[in-house]
């Protein structure tokens, strides 16, 4: 494989000063052309039209220029065609959406977004969870409010062994917790309530009549006062507190229906006065230890203390799993900042969180904290009914399309699946919808992700400012290229803050720790791949060119940057820093 350098930018932090170097090659000419991106892409746009040039570089500049005309008013009477241009936009909407991401047909490698997927019964097999991988799932989220210890490990099991067989796709594994949920108790069969009626609710064990039921929390009585609004399973059904004596709070039925055994209950505005981290939690994260998963999904998370809690213990037994907090208590909103500055990222958990707060808070609230953890460098998931219809149906609701999109349009790094890959009728139909919808919403937003951050905080993220230099400037050399980035990495480091940047093309990450590529595929825009290192740099380099082409990840011809920079220096001293343009 011929590897011809066409540009090398590298820094040094001992001389605090960067070099941009360039040939008298044509691709240099773009690298000195920023300040004239508009006219230069449109004219660039224009050529590659004409000559029938590659459909990615129709993608990714007509993408860049739609960014560009955002920032900068018509400069010249080019801009006359603006109309004509946007409708040629709109009617390659097939080419954008194959284009944008390098035409690769298998979905693990074209879509940036990340896919969450709950394993429940509907999947726990050998069969599903290779076709759920295969369908684009990204991330197997196991929830320990069900099942057992047995059952879940099963599912590890085969996450790891399908990780074990798979040359160019890998499987984080995400531990939810089941936190302080209060549950109200078993029934010998559902019992239907009609709006107006009077129901109880007791911390008596084993009750489960008509009119009475027992709820899994002693301090629930103490918890609630007369005039507040109990919502079951989310809000399915209401009851407003009317009485309470010390064992018993009596409510009057609000929204009726069917009350089945164990749904969780919720009082609005009010969090459980329990910790986040109970003593089945701890349980069930000792069991995360020693199985080895990516991932903690914290609930009911309240204040940053529980994560420094969690963290700390982490540190205690060695183990390297990094922390998401899920936000959807009342209690965690005044202290997001703090709480997603402990953790690894977020996730907004809208079920319980419209359940505790007015569910009108919630659009809102998942714009600020995908927000705030693309300005924190966090990553954010958005979870919770994002097709909930298919549950039982074939096909998703259009608003629940629309919500796919617009929780890729507002910069989230991963969308979840959760009863429609546990129990649905359709796990595969729903992933296959959720990869199709967030490619196709990408393809629009190239180069244009909002928070993608841009050279004004740079330090200030990752408080590292050296790498965040790199990851920036080899974000803006590959969308002006339009080529993809490969990194190395050992501790994820490089590749996490390439991700922030959002750059247009895919980030090659390797890494010769299973544990970081498994960590990386929950990452937007990271494609992990597991490599052994050798001392020797270019063979390196060359072998990792070599599998992705023999991958159809990149092909003969294509440019790729590499980055070589981070916390920990491989092949270079720590002092230097280098981005270069290779031809594969
Ligand atoms: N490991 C599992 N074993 C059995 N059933 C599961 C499992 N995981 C999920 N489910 C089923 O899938 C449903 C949806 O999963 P999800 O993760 O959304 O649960 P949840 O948010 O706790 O919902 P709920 O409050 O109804 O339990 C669950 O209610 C449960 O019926
Ligand atoms: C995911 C979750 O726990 C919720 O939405 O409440």
């Amino acid at each position: 494989m011929a590897a011809s350098s066409q540009a090398i930018l590298h820094g040094s932090s001992s001389v605090h000063h960067t070099i941009l170097s360039h040939s008298s090659s044509p691709k240099s000419e773009s690298l000195s052309s920023f300040k004239l991106l508009p006219n230069k892409l449109r004219h660039h746009h224009r050529n590659t039209l004409s000559h029938g040039v590659s459909r990615r570089s129709v993608a990714h500049i007509s993408a860049a220029r739609r960014s560009a005309h955002l920032e900068l008013l018509p400069v010249s009477p080019d801009d006359d065609t603006q109309v004509e241009e946007q409708f040629e936009y709109l009617s390659g909407t097939h080419l954008l959406g194959e284009a944008a991401n390098g035409g690769w047909s298998k979905p693990i490698v074209g879509r940036k977004t990340k896919i969450v997927c709950t394993i429940g019964p509907s999947t726990d097999t050998r069969e599903m969870i290779l076709k759920l991988a295969e369908a684009g799932m990204n991330v197997a989220r196991l929830n320990m409010s069900h099942g057992d210890h047995t059952s879940h490990k099963k599912v590890i099991d085969l996450v790891k062994e399908y990780n074990a067989q798979s040359k160019d796709n890998v499987i984080a594994i995400m531990l939810d917790t089941k936190g302080p949920e209060v549950r109200s108790g078993d029934l010998p069969q559902p019992i239907n309530l009609e709006s107006g009626q009077e129901f109880t609710f007791t911390i008596k064990r084993g009750v489960g009549t008509a009119d009475c039921v027992s709820v899994n929390y002693d301090d629930f009585v103490n918890d609630v006062e007369d005039g507040d609004m109990l919502l079951v399973d989310g809000g399915m059904m209401s009851f407003l507190v009317k009485s309470k004596t010390e064992d018993s709070v009596k409510c009057e039925v609000v929204d009726g229906g069917e009350l089945k055994s164990r749904r969780h209950l919720n009082v609005r505005g009010k969090s459980a006065t329990l910790p986040s981290i109970t003593e089945k939690d701890w349980d069930d994260i000792k069991f995360g230890v020693d199985n080895g998963v990516d991932f903690y999904a914290v609930s009911f998370v309240k204040d940053a203390a529980v994560v420094h809690e969690l963290k700390n213990y982490l540190k205690s037994c060695g183990a390297d799993i990094h922390v998401i907090v899920k936000i959807e208590s009342a209690d965690s909103i005044p202290n997001l900042h703090s709480i997603i500055t402990a953790a690894d990222g977020a996730m907004v958990a809208r079920g319980d969180l419209g359940a505790e707060l007015p569910i009108e808070e919630v659009p809102l609230l998942q714009e600020e904290i995908i927000r705030l953890c693309r300005s924190m460098g966090k990553t954010v998931i958005v979870a919770t009914n994002m097709l909930e219809s298919m549950i039982v149906h074939p096909t998703p609701t259009r608003a629940e399309v629309s919500d796919i999109a617009i929780a890729v349009r507002e910069g989230a790094d991963s969308v979840m699946l959760s009863g429609e890959t546990a129990h649905g009728k359709f796990p595969l139909k729903a992933v296959k919808v959720m990869h199709t919808v967030s490619l196709r919403t990408e393809a629009t937003l190239v180069g244009t992700i909002p928070g993608a951050q841009t050279s004004h905080s740079l330090g200030r993220v990752f408080k590292n400012h050296m790498s965040e230099m790199f990851a920036f400037h080899a974000t803006m050399m590959s969308n002006t290229l339009g080529t993809s980035i490969v990194v190395f990495t050992r501790t994820g480091f490089m590749a996490i803050l390439l991700s922030h940047y959002r750059p247009s093309g895919t980030i090659f990450a390797f890494t010769n720790d299973k544990r970081v590529q498994q960590r990386l595929a929950l990452y937007q825009g990271v494609c992990p791949l597991h490599m052994k290192f050798s001392d020797d740099a270019e063979e390196t380099f060359s072998k990792a060119l070599t599998l992705l082409q023999k991958q159809g990840m990149v092909k003969e011809g294509d440019e790729i940057a590499i980055v070589q920079s981070g916390k920990q220096p491989i092949w270079r001293s720590p002092s230097t820093h280098n981005i270069q343009v290779r031809k594969v």
